[in-house]
């Protein structure tokens, strides 16, 4: 099973790559691996199992955060409608997006993140995203609001982009221009 002793920290090159596609249909491997990712979110939201292994609960994983550079990613949250979204996707690609953003009040953190790093950061308030579920078959998301934050922060780690890069250096928590905190 995955644990943080799995998860690279910033500083590690790999958290700066941009990971290359999968090959699709999905080798026994990396589905293996992808099912893992969305294991481990489960098991890093369940208190017994978090305690006993030391897990930091995570909403999303991408595989280069395990060391692995390949465009694999998997989520495990609800919205705040109650709306579970649980996926393990490979190739996920963002196929347009609104020109308005948004952001979360609290800001972000980051599993390979072992410090505080406060402030806004502005994503997309609406995504359309392509990707290869689980099962091998093409999938279509069209996401705002916090599950669009997810899949945006997710998807940054495949392309080498950490939440800290978009956040105000000057004052880092500055009105976002044309954003809307989603909470
Ligand atoms: O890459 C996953 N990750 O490091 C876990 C936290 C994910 C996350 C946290 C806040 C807002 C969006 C996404
Ligand atoms: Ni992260």
């Amino acid at each position: 099973m995955i644990t943080m002793d799995d998860i690279v920290r910033e500083g590690n090159p790999i958290l700066e790559q941009v990971a290359p596609e999968v090959e699709l249909p999905a080798n026994k491997e990396d589905k293996s691996t992808l099912q893992e990712m969305l294991q481990f979110l489960k098991n890093s939201q369940d208190q017994e199992l978090a305690e006993k292994y030391k897990l930091r609960p995570g909403v999303g994983i991408a595989a280069p955060q395990i060391g692995i550079s390949k465009r694999m990613i998997a989520l495990h949250f609800e919205d705040f409608d109650g709306n579970l979204y649980s996926e393990g996707l490979f190739n996920p690609k963002i196929i347009s997006h609104s020109v308005e953003k948004t952001y979360l009040s609290s800001g972000e953190g980051c599993l390979s993140v072992d410090r505080e790093v406060p402030g806004y950061v502005p994503r997309y308030a609406r995504i359309t995203v392509k990707a290869f579920n689980l099962d091998g078959e093409p999938v279509k998301f069209r996401l705002r609001g916090y599950p669009a934050i997810v899949m945006q922060h997710e998807i940054d780690h495949l392309n080498g982009i950490m939440f800290y890069d978009y956040i105000n250096t000057n004052n880092p928590f500055a009105e976002p221009e044309n954003a809307k905190p989603c909470d």
